[in-house]
C-alpha cells in the first residue's frame, strides 16, 4: 500500500493542520481515525496522508517466522470460567491496567523475574489450557523447549489502553510466549527495527508508519540506540477474543510488539470496537541461564 499524495508524518506533527484544526500524533492515527470530509481538507491544503498496513488476520499470511494463531481455543463457556475464576482473585493496579502474576512475579521496573522467589505452581483454573497448549505441534516440534510453562501474566486492559512496544526480555523468559485473548479482542503491531547488523533493509515488505514511532521501547527497560533505528517494518495482526497467540523464534526474539491505545481498531474496513475489557493471560517459561539467541542485537545476554 504506497503513500496516497495526503500526508507526511512531519507535516502533520510539527505544523498541525490549521483548516482541520486538530494535531494528530501521526499520520497513521490521522489515515484511519479521519472522515473523508477531513482527509479532503488537508488534501486541499497540501498535507499528505499514509495508509495504514493492512492488518493481517492469519498467521499464515503475515510472514513472521514463528508467529502463530489460534483462533477458537477455548469455548465461550471456558471463557467465561477462566474470567470468573481469574476475578476471584486479588488484581494489582498499576496505572492504567490491572495484572495478576503467577508463578514468579514480573517486575516491570527490570522487565524481569526474579528466579528465587517462586510463587508457586500456575492456578489449577489454568491446568486445562495449559494441557493442551502443550500438546500444540508447534510446541512439541520446536527448536526450543517451552514446557513446562511455569510463568502466567495476567493483564486487564480497559479500552483506550494498550500496551507499549517491547520483546519479552529475552534473559527472562526461554521457549514460546503465549497469549491467550479473553473478553474482548484486540490488534497487536509487531515491529521490525532495522539495528546495525541489519544494515540491509531490502525486501523486508511493509516498510511502514506506525503510530507513535517515538516510543520505541527499550530492552530492560532503557532505550537502546541500536534499536531506535529505521526504517522500520509494521504488520499488525487482529486478535479475536478466545484466541491464542504463540511467539516462537523470531517473532519471539527479534520482533517487538505492541498493543496501540485504541478504543476502536480498523481491521480492514471494520470498525472494531475494543470490549469493556480485554483480559489476556501471557504464558511463559522462566530462563535460568543467559539467552544464546542468534538475534544478537536485540539480546539483552549478548550486549556489551
Ligand atoms: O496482552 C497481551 O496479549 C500481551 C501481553 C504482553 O505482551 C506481555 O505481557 O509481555
Ligand atoms: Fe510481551
Amino acid at each position: 500500500m504506497g503513500d496516497i499524495r495526503l500526508t507526511n508524518l512531519q507535516v502533520l506533527n510539527m505544523f498541525p493542520c490549521k483548516k482541520v484544526g486538530k494535531t494528530y500524533n501521526s499520520a497513521l492515527y490521522a489515515s484511519t481515525f479521519l472522515s473523508a470530509k477531513h482527509k479532503r481538507l488537508l488534501l486541499n491544503c497540501g498535507c499528505q496522508v499514509k495508509e495504514p498496513s493492512p492488518v493481517f488476520e492469519e498467521a499464515s499470511e503475515i510472514g513472521i517466522p514463528g508467529l502463530c494463531l489460534f483462533k477458537n481455543f477455548v469455548e465461550k463457556l471456558e471463557e467465561q470460567e477462566l474470567l470468573a475464576a481469574v476475578d476471584e482473585q486479588p488484581w494489582q493496579a498499576l496505572s492504567k491496567r490491572r495484572v495478576q502474576h503467577y508463578g514468579y512475579e514480573f517486575q516491570y521496573k527490570i522487565r524481569n523475574v526474579d528466579i528465587m522467589q517462586n510463587m508457586g505452581k500456575l492456578p489449577k483454573f489454568t491446568d486445562c489450557i495449559l494441557k493442551r497448549i502443550s500438546a500444540l505441534p508447534e510446541l512439541i516440534t520446536a527448536e526450543e523447549v517451552s514446557m513446562p510453562l511455569d510463568q502466567l501474566t495476567v493483564n486487564e486492559y480497559p479500552p483506550g489502553v494498550g500496551l507499549s512496544p517491547h520483546i519479552d526480555t529475552h534473559s527472562a523468559f526461554e521457549g514460546a510466549i503465549v497469549c491467550l485473548s479473553l473478553a474482548g479482542p484486540c490488534l497487536m503491531e509487531f515491529r521490525k527495527y532495522e539495528t546495525e547488523t541489519d544494515s540491509d533493509a531490502s525486501g523486508l515488505g511493509h516498510i511502514g508508519v506506525c503510530e507513535d514511532p517515538e516510543s520505541i521501547s527499550s530492552l530492560n527497560g532503557q532505550r537502546n540506540a541500536k534499536i531506535q533505528r529505521c526504517p522500520i517494518q509494521c504488520r499488525p495482526i487482529f486478535l479475536p477474543e478466545r484466541s491464542l497467540l504463540v511467539l516462537l523464534g523470531e517473532a519471539r526474539y527479534r520482533w517487538h510488539h505492541y498493543i496501540p491505545h485504541h478504543k476502536v481498531d480498523f481491521v480492514n474496513g471494520r470498525k472494531v470496537q475494543r470490549k469493556e475489557r480485554r483480559v489476556s493471560f501471557t504464558f511463559r517459561k522462566v530462563r535460568r541461564g543467559p539467552c544464546h539467541c542468534i538475534f544478537r542485537s536485540v539480546c539483552d545476554s549478548q550486549m556489551c
